[in-house]
């Protein structure tokens, strides 16, 4: 059985958002969901019908995403729900091919998501490309490392966040462009960063944030929640929530940081942060850092040679790759990739090739998160040329690390 799909208008809203809460299991505060529907681009919104009813939904967010040395459109796949009376039916395929043909139309190269479970995407092309530490940090083992930067010129000042998020948009707008995966927040995704209602608290609190500036202004800022408590004994055992932390040099980073690990009443920090976060190079005693892996952002090339014109490299290389991709049969072909440092040229051939790979695979490797290598040594590749896994995993690398940091 074929399920029809398209967009949907604004007038079948509710039908849209209640297959997402049914798949997901969540119930929405009523603020909640109005803020989801403000971030609800409906011309690029797409439901699966059976009949009348609407049994599967995804929507794409208009990204302005950072990969290596540029920004670029990128879509940013979300909502992907079917109910469950229809699940195992072909309707998350059909969604997704049509999806990503309407993103290729759309002149967009490159999509991205969060999975909810990481089996369900890499047989429509889409490859685990970043990665968070989601770590706790004992606050009393959390010194510095000697020769730590500092500047007698910073001070902070604690303000309530929604009265300085101007001055928290201009930060983040003149660093997100310093690490791929981040991404251009549009009002409304600020509107629910700040957002401070008794539900998005998770019983830890009001956020709080803490600035760091000199006369010059805003060098950074802290965005966290405190869940106050003390042990049996009656010695204080609070846990600071990071939500967030940018800033703009190493010496307002460090600042910001210390001020959250030294905070009165607190014994644990909280965070999810990129695997290279320099907290980790800061941290005297870095097994303090009590750290879970997983993975973040997933990214499917659409249109490989585009994409792969788009970004820059850390090194020189010269290769042909053969794609396999039969869900985007256009990129299933020889292309020969020519960068160096100051650009890249990506041209269909008929020469052998040095290596074949699926599109996953460059997909993981998009963001500079190197793990074409790892590929390699699992025996996932085939290599036909000694090396050129290794030389193609190396130009596409990346420092930092990506990382988006914030789930749409
Ligand atoms: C970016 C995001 O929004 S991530 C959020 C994803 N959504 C959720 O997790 C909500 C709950 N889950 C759901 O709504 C559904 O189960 C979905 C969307 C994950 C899958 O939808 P379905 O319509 O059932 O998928 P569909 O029938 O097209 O499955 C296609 C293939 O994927 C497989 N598959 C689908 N979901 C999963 C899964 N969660 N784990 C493993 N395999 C899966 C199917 O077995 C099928 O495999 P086959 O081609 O070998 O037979």
């Amino acid at each position: 059985m074929t399920y029809p799909i398209r967009p949907i208008d604004e007038s079948e809203w509710p039908a849209f958002a209640r297959v997402n809460e049914e798949a997901f299991g969540w119930t929405p505060h009523p603020k909640q969901a109005e803020r989801f529907k403000a971030q609800t681009e409906f011309d690029r919104t797409l439901a699966a019908f059976d009949g009348e009813q609407i049994v599967g939904v995804t929507g794409v967010f208009s990204l302005t995403m950072t990969v290596p040395g540029r920004q670029l459109p990128v879509a940013g796949v979300t909502a992907v729900s079917v109910l469950a009376s229809h699940r195992r039916r072909g309707v998350l395929s059909s969604l997704m091919r049509r999806q990503l043909a309407d993103i290729r139309e759309r002149g967009e190269s490159v999509a991205a998501l969060y999975a909810s479970e990481a089996l369900i995407y890499g047989r429509y092309g889409y490859g685990r490309a970043a990665a968070e530490l989601s770590f706790k940090v004992d606050t009393h083992r959390s010194a510095f490392v000697p020769g730590a930067p500092q500047d007698p010129s910073l001070r902070l000042r604690v303000a309530k966040p929604a009265d300085v998020r101007p001055e928290l948009e201009t930060l983040f707008a003149a660093v997100v462009a310093r690490r791929p995966g981040r991404y251009e927040r549009k009002p409304e995704f600020w509107t629910s960063v700040l957002a401070d209602e008794e539900y998005d608290q998770h019983g830890a609190g009001s956020l709080r944030t803490v600035l760091a500036e000199d006369d010059g202004g805003v060098r950074g800022y802290a965005l966290f929640r405190i869940k106050s408590s003390w042990d049996e004994t009656g010695v204080p055992d609070g846990t600071l929530k990071l939500q967030e932390l940018e800033a703009a040099d190493p010496a307002a980073y460090a600042l910001l940081w210390r001020s959250v690990l030294d905070r009165d009443l607190v014994s644990t920090v909280e965070a999810g942060r990129p695997v290279d976060d320099p907290v980790i190079a800061l941290l005297a005693d870095q097994r303090r850092l009590r750290a879970r892996w997983a993975d973040e952002l997933w990214v499917r090339l659409v249109e490989v040679d585009k994409a792969l014109t788009e970004r820059a490299y850390a090194a020189p290389v010269d290769v042909v790759i053969e794609v396999e991709d039969d869900v985007c049969p256009w990129n299933a072909r020889r292309w020969r990739l020519t960068a160096d440092l100051t650009g890249a040229e990506c041209k269909p051939v008929e020469e052998e090739p040095d290596v074949t790979l699926p599109v996953a695979a460059l997909g993981s490797a998009y963001l500079g998160d190197g793990m074409l290598g790892e590929r390699l040594d699992a025996g996932l590749l085939r290599e036909h040329s000694s090396g050129a896994v290794r030389r193609l995993a190396t130009a596409m690398s990346w420092s930092p690390k990506p990382w988006a940091g914030l789930t749409f």
